[in-house]
């Protein structure tokens, strides 16, 4: 008999648009899921070892990709609560995102199944395999041992979940959010498995009950490893797929952040229908022939000493602006500095959503039109794309709003260097302003940033990608060539695109190349 199997998985994000402001409920930022997924594979051992009446159920952790990184669990499953020990810290040592996932998702489930239904489930030992794509861990050293260029066609000939053959305290990662979708992916097979959600909660694309649960969930679990609250617009991404995000308020979370094991509570405070889960996930993806382009610069940034220093510099700023008048000279206050940086930042972030949004409404409209425009701007730079005299009144259309596109993106990034050189954070550094100048040079780039909190990171590209193209002509070819030239620093392309499934899914252990052979091979990385 074969093992019952569970397989979820998550995918990756990207900030486009909206770092900073994103922490503040009022404003969207655009998150683009990615291809790259993290997977959990749980499986039921087939029966229960002979004996195992002496010993506690176990679920057994493993990370194939990584050394020492097997994490061992043993149940206790009372009335009212479940404890959740590791049984040996002395080879692994421990880990935090792990341990908690399980140890809140069981306590979960006891809260929403009765006690002896979980036990029944929990009646025999399980095995979790936990696997992300090579894309959220660096491949540079795994390309120079193979004599293999950083380029994107070098990544897909690596095997499939490569082991990095560090611990994965001390891998580098490439910002796609590896915990996120870690944890997201397993609590949410461990909720599928244990059948605390039904099992076609992530089968429609309209977020259920289900999904909304394992988010929540996922949401909780990551803020408390992460010992914060932070946006969470990496774990809705994990959940939900490419999205305008916006915030729920950090007091939902508040009562259980206090006292993780407060009984009772749990379960009400998950539930889709608590009114505290106030955040908003519009439907976003990129348009047609339009291709998102990652690349790592491996020079890491700390995330969250920016965050501290750019909310320092929003609050001062706003009480030198007067925007909360204290006194009659308010007034003179307010015209040092007229608008709020977030308000103009706010405005070119929403309207590079919505360009991106009417450029996917255009291409539904006039197929035709909008087929021949992205071929003939591929060829072109963006500062000549309204050049061209004889375009028909639909062709104008479609090329304006490109146009405006690559508007937006530029102005983004104008104001977000511009509030890091204010607030003392390096946004978009010198270095790689120079970077996405050099890139926005090449013809049919549409617009570029410094992804989430910006610094020395990576940086996105938006690259017009007509079909039909012998793949020399295509603008990601030359954009791949300017960066294995570039020398200022050393930029490396990830292989990731948009993810088209919509967040979490459900999937078969053979239909993942690699997948079936990373869960059953006993060696470690
Ligand atoms: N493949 C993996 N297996 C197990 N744990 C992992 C894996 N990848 C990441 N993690 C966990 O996530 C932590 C990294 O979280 P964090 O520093 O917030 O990174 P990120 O910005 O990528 O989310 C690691 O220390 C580890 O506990
Ligand atoms: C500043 C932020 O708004 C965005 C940070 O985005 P990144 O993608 O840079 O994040 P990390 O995965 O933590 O490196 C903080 C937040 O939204 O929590």
């Amino acid at each position: 008999m074969a093992a019952r199997t569970t397989v979820v998985s998550s995918p990756g994000k990207v900030l486009m648009a909206g770092g900073y402001l994103v922490l503040d409920p009022q404003y969207s930022g655009v998150v683009v899921s990615t291809s790259s997924r993290f997977y959990t594979v749980v499986q039921s051992a087939v029966s229960a070892e002979p004996g195992h009446q002496d010993r506690p159920i176990q679920i057994s952790v493993r990370s194939p990709q990584f050394v020492n990184a097997t994490w061992v669990y043993e149940l206790d499953v009372k009335d009212d609560t479940v404890r959740v020990e590791q049984r040996d810290v002395s080879g692994s040592g421990t880990n935090k995102f792990v341990h908690l996932a399980i140890e809140r998702t069981l306590a979960y489930a006891l809260e929403v199944r009765r006690v002896s239904a979980l036990k029944k489930a929990l009646s025999v030992d399980l095995n979790v395999t936990i696997l992300g794509d090579n894309d959220f861990y660096s491949q540079r050293a795994q390309l120079a041992s193979r004599k293999l260029p950083p380029t994107i066609a070098s990544l897909s000939k690596l095997p499939p979940f490569l082991p990095s053959g560090v611990p994965v305290s001390q891998v580098n990662k490439t910002g796609l959010g590896s915990s996120a979708a870690l944890i997201t992916s397993l609590v949410s097979a461990l909720l599928l498995h244990l059948e605390v959600i039904p099992s076609d909660s992530f089968t429609s694309e309209q977020p259920s009950d289900g999904r909304h649960i394992a988010h929540n969930l996922a949401q909780y679990v990551h803020c408390l490893a992460q010992g914060k609250v932070g946006s969470g617009f990496d774990v809705s991404a994990a959940a939900f797929g490419s999205q305008l995000y916006r915030r729920f308020k950090p007091e939902v979370l508040k009562g259980l952040m206090d006292n993780a094991t407060s009984a009772g509570s749990l379960k009400d405070t998950i539930s889709p229908s608590n009114k505290g889960w106030d955040y908003h996930v519009e439907p976003f993806q990129l348009p047609p022939q339009v291709r998102m382009m990652l690349a790592d610069v491996n020079a890491g940034t700390e995330t969250v000493s920016a965050v501290q220093k750019v909310l320092k510099w929003r609050k001062e700023s706003q009480d030198t602006t007067g925007r909360k008048p204290a006194d009659k000279d308010s007034a003179a206050k307010t015209s040092v500095v007229a608008t709020d940086p977030w308000e103009t930042i706010n405005q070119h972030n929403k309207a590079l959503s919505q360009l991106l949004l009417n450029l996917s409404l255009l291409a539904k409209q006039y197929p035709k039109e909008y087929k021949k425009i992205v071929k003939y701007i591929s060829t072109i730079h963006a500062s000549q794309w309204m050049a061209f005299p004889g375009f028909s009144a639909q062709e104008s259309v479609i090329v304006d709003t490109f146009e405006q596109v690559h508007q937006a993106a530029e102005a983004i990034r104008k104001h977000m260097k511009k509030m890091g050189e204010d607030a003392g954070v390096e946004i978009e550094p010198d270095k790689q302003t120079k970077l996405l100048n050099r890139c926005l040079s090449v013809a049919g780039v549409i617009g570029g940033g410094v992804p989430g909190a910006g610094g020395y990171d990576a940086i996105w590209l938006l690259v017009i990608d007509p079909i039909d193209c012998p793949p020399s002509e295509l603008p990601s070819s030359r954009v791949e060539s300017v960066w294995a030239e570039y020398t200022e620093m050393s930029v490396s392309p990830l292989l990731a695109s948009e993810s088209v499934a919509k967040g979490l899914r459900v999937e078969k252990l053979e239909d993942i190349p690699g997948l079936k052979d990373a869960v059953e091979t006993t060696e470690t990385a």
